[in-house]
């Protein structure tokens, strides 16, 4: 057994680098930028016109014009085109080149248009409603750094700069394991000793969030059986992450047949709850990562989301978040065990603010519902008093 802060910091020692890979940019939402990327040109690339009306040149103003001559008409997408006369008027749609010798866009709304020509209704200001080329980035630029996550907002800078591929962070290769005989599929009716899987579905969503489509497997409380299941799934994964048969049950096989399997053992227990007979182990031969996780569906979902989601972040080279949230209530945490608790969050004054989620044990899949993450409290003398910032680990978007 050891402490809560060591088994952390072992776990993301054994941090591992998968290199890089390209993808498209279609598939590349949520994947990890392995590359800066610059502008390949000007943003914008050439001066825009904001609003749908008119270009003129503001000297013709100046001099006293309000009302001005249609030369033609420019829409978003034609080649540039000079103004032909400066006392003229071109109209002009969002989104088109604004001629070399005009420097000012006024809107509809502020014109009457009548026999081919433009008044002014309102006067404008000199370069009124032109997005000036390069005003945004220019050519060379730094738009996306190496490490970032790839949301929604990338994908559109990747896309304007050409990126139809784009070189990415690889993920690992990563099996989810259950054990247990008393386990039955999702479909099924279970017996009244039986319950249904739930662990691996909980597993495989979550891996979901990172990109990371894993290898499914059930194994048997059968020793012979399980060790042959996983001596192929170590070959064939960077990462094992397994639920169930690791305390000390005459059917948790597991951390026996790992050591039979060459797994080093790094730690079998952690003083924390819930998930303590957590086991965690490497394969030297191989590289794989073992998590062997307590098969009580919130020891699970804890440390996956306490340890595994932190060992992919410094394993894909981004950063870990640390966030604090104020507690809502006094608690007391005595003896020797760190306690990861269920919080709920609401926003209190602009800050992350906890309470405790009423549970029944490690046991209580349905709590989770309630849960938005888990706060980490090591034990102390004198309780966790109200207002007091305490760590925190989120297991949904918070927004
Ligand atoms: N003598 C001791 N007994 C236990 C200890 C201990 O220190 N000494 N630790 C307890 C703690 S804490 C936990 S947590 C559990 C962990 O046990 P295992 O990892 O061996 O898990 P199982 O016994 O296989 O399962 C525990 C529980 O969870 C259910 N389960 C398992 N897998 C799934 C799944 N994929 N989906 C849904 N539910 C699952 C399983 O049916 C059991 O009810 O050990 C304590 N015992
Ligand atoms: O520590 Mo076990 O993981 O509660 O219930």
């Amino acid at each position: 057994m050891i402490s809560f802060k060591d088994a952390y910091k072992k776990v993301l020692d054994l941090y591992q680098d998968f290199g890089h890979e390209q993808v498209s940019l279609e598939t590349a939402m949520g994947r990890i930028l392995a590359e800066d990327i610059v502008a390949d040109r000007n943003f914008p690339p050439f001066n825009r016109a904001t609003k749908d009306g008119i270009a003129i040149n503001y000297d013709a103003i100046e001099k006293g014009l309000t009302t001005f001559k249609i030369e033609g008409v420019l829409a978003a997408g034609m080649p540039p085109q000079p103004l032909m006369d400066a006392s003229n008027c071109v109209e002009i749609m969002t989104g088109a080149v604004v001629p070399d010798n005009a420097d000012t866009v006024v809107m509809y709304e502020h014109l009457v248009i009548e026999n081919g020509s433009a008044t002014l209704t309102k006067s404008p200001s000199r370069g009124q409603d032109i997005h000036i080329c390069g005003s945004d980035q220019q050519k060379g630029d730094l738009v996306l750094k190496k490490y970032s996550t790839i949301t929604a907002s990338e994908i559109g800078v990747l896309a304007a700069v050409g990126m139809a591929s784009i070189k990415v962070r690889s993920l690992p290769k990563v099996a989810i394991v259950s054990t247990g005989n008393e386990l039955v599929e999702v479909e099924e009716i279970p017996l009244p000793h039986q319950i249904r899987k739930s662990n691996i579905h909980t597993l495989y969503a979550a891996l979901s969030e990172a990109s990371i489509v894993p290898t499914k497997l059930h194994l048997p409380d059968e020793k012979a059986s399980i060790k042959k299941a996983l001596d192929n799934t170590l070959k064939e994964h960077n990462a094992v992450l397994l639920s169930g048969g690791v305390s000390k049950g005459k059917f948790d096989f597991l951390p026996q047949v790992l050591e039979e399997l060459g797994v080093e053992k790094i730690f079998h227990g952690v003083f924390q709850r819930p998930g303590k007979p957590f086991w965690f182990g490497i394969q030297r031969e191989t590289n794989t990562v073992v998590f062997s996780f307590p098969g009580n569906p919130v020891s699970t979902f804890a440390n996956y989301n306490v340890y595994f989601k932190d060992w992919l972040r410094r394993s894909l080279g981004i950063q870990i978040p640390k966030i604090d949230v104020i507690l809502e209530e006094a608690v007391a945490v005595k003896g020797d065990l760190t306690m990861l608790l269920r919080v709920k969050i609401r926003f209190k004054q602009g800050h992350l603010a906890a309470s405790l989620v009423k549970e029944n044990g490690s046991g209580d899949l349905c709590s989770l519902v309630h849960t938005d993450g888990f706060i980490i409290l090591e034990p102390k003398i004198d309780a966790y008093e109200v207002g007091e910032l305490v760590p925190f680990v989120p297991t949904r978007d918070l927004l």
